[in-house]
């Protein structure tokens, strides 16, 4: 397969990225990862019609011995529930996985994150390799080991961190993407220019265009560099003592406004464009970045057809509320990402609610 690029995630469990066109169909390169005899593919009710034959006849090509079962769980945010990884579990002990089975995770984020779960939990850990189909995915959710579960309290309450064995983004699914999950990714694309990268925010203006028109070379370029920046991060931080919190910018003011929505509103690239704007809005209000820094970030996420304000109806203390259960927060406050400037993210401990509420 010509044209695939690769990054390396370093650290105590190292594995490979590998950004391509048709990497799905590479039955060869998938089958090196799985140990034992069972496959367990989850996938979801949109991805799993379009791509799991795919994916299962390509395994079973290379390896005939395999026995793979497909798991289809229902599309979107709502889905990644402990209900949900309940049911997960029992299909796994029903299909007799022992401990040398793989979890295969087909689809985006959601789907992601719940095998990724269910991966960590199934006789305390097993092989999970992640085939994101979603820009979101692919730049973030499948890379770095953090899985887990909704619950109606807050995002992400309940789950582990387990690295993938490999990650295969086949980006030739990204024609499939529906645009506003496009737009979703781009989002979190966007943050690691924010935090840490002010060139690869140019880039991006300058590549706008190409992005949303889904040209292949932009989309595999954006891919890499978000890969490269979160694999630098996650190989010396890998479970969030320090750095790592970096990667949350946005999220704080994010994962508040998707609960208290019932996970069925803005969804969470949506989410993490709305709280960047409000983090760096916060940064020039506690005076560590100007206004104009805040008003640049908003013009180009807007230019990429994020929303960038929280949605109508929200109220402010409902959302202090929230942050509150954030993992981020201590007994002795909230702790935001905030930046002081475009590129410049640091760890602020103690924000005062009042300003919170200010910028909400
Ligand atoms: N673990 C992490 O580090 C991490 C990082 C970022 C986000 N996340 C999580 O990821 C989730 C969001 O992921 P997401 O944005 O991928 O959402 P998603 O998984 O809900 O996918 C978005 C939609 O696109 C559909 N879809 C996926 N791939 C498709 C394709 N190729 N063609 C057609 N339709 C397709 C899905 O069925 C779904 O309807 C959130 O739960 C978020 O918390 C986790
Ligand atoms: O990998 C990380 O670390 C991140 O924070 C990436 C985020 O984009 C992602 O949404 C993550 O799931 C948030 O984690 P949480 O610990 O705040 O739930
Ligand atoms: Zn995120």
């Amino acid at each position: 397969m010509s044209g695939v690029r690769h990054v390396d995630v370093g650290g105590a469990q190292p594995y490979r990225i590998a950004i391509g066109d048709g990497l799905l169909r590479d039955g060869a390169a998938l089958a090196e990862h799985v140990r034992g005899r069972h496959v367990f593919v989850v996938s979801d009710a949109h991805v799993a019609p379009l791509y799991a034959l795919r994916v299962v006849d390509a395994l079973q090509a290379a390896r005939p011995d395999l026995r793979c079962i497909v798991s289809c769980i229902p599309a979107g945010e709502s889905a990644k529930t402990l209900e949900r990884f309940g049911e997960l579990v029992r299909e796994l002990a029903d299909f007799g996985a022992t401990r040398d089975a793989c979890v295969v995770a087909l689809g985006g984020g959601v789907v992601g994150d719940l095998a990724g779960f269910v991966a960590a939990c199934w006789m305390r850990g097993i092989d999970c390799v992640q085939l994101p189909t979603t820009l979101l995915a692919m730049v973030d959710s499948s890379v770095g080991g953090k899985t887990a579960v909704d619950m109606p309290q807050g995002k992400n309450l309940v789950g582990a961190f387990h690295p993938p064995r490999a990650v295969f983004a086949d980006t030739a699914t990204l024609q499939t993407l529906p645009d506003r999950e496009l737009r979703a990714g781009l989002a979190e694309v966007v943050k690691y220019g924010a935090i840490r990268d002010a060139g690869f925010l140019e880039w991006l203006d300058a590549h706008s265009e190409d992005l949303l028109a889904r040209d292949a070379d932009a989309l595999a370029e954006a891919i890499a560099r978000s890969c490269a920046h979160k694999a630098e991060i996650v190989a010396r931080d890998p479970f969030e003592r320090g750095e790592r919190a970096l990667l949350n910018f946005g999220h704080t003011f994010a994962h508040a406004i998707e609960s208290e929505q019932g996970y069925g509103g803005l969804n969470h690239g949506e989410a993490v464009a709305v709280g960047m704007v409000c983090a760096a809005r916060l940064s020039a209000r506690l005076g560590l970045a100007s206004d104009a820094d805040a008003t640049h970030l908003e013009s180009l996420l807007t230019r990429f057809g994020l929303p960038v304000a929280v949605p109508a109806g929200l109220s402010s203390p409902a959302l202090v509320a929230r942050m509150r259960l954030d993992k981020k927060a201590a007994a002795g406050g909230l702790r935001f990402i905030l930046w002081r400037g475009t590129g410049q993210a640091e760890i602020i401990p103690n924000v005062d609610e009042q300003s919170v509420a200010a910028v909400l």
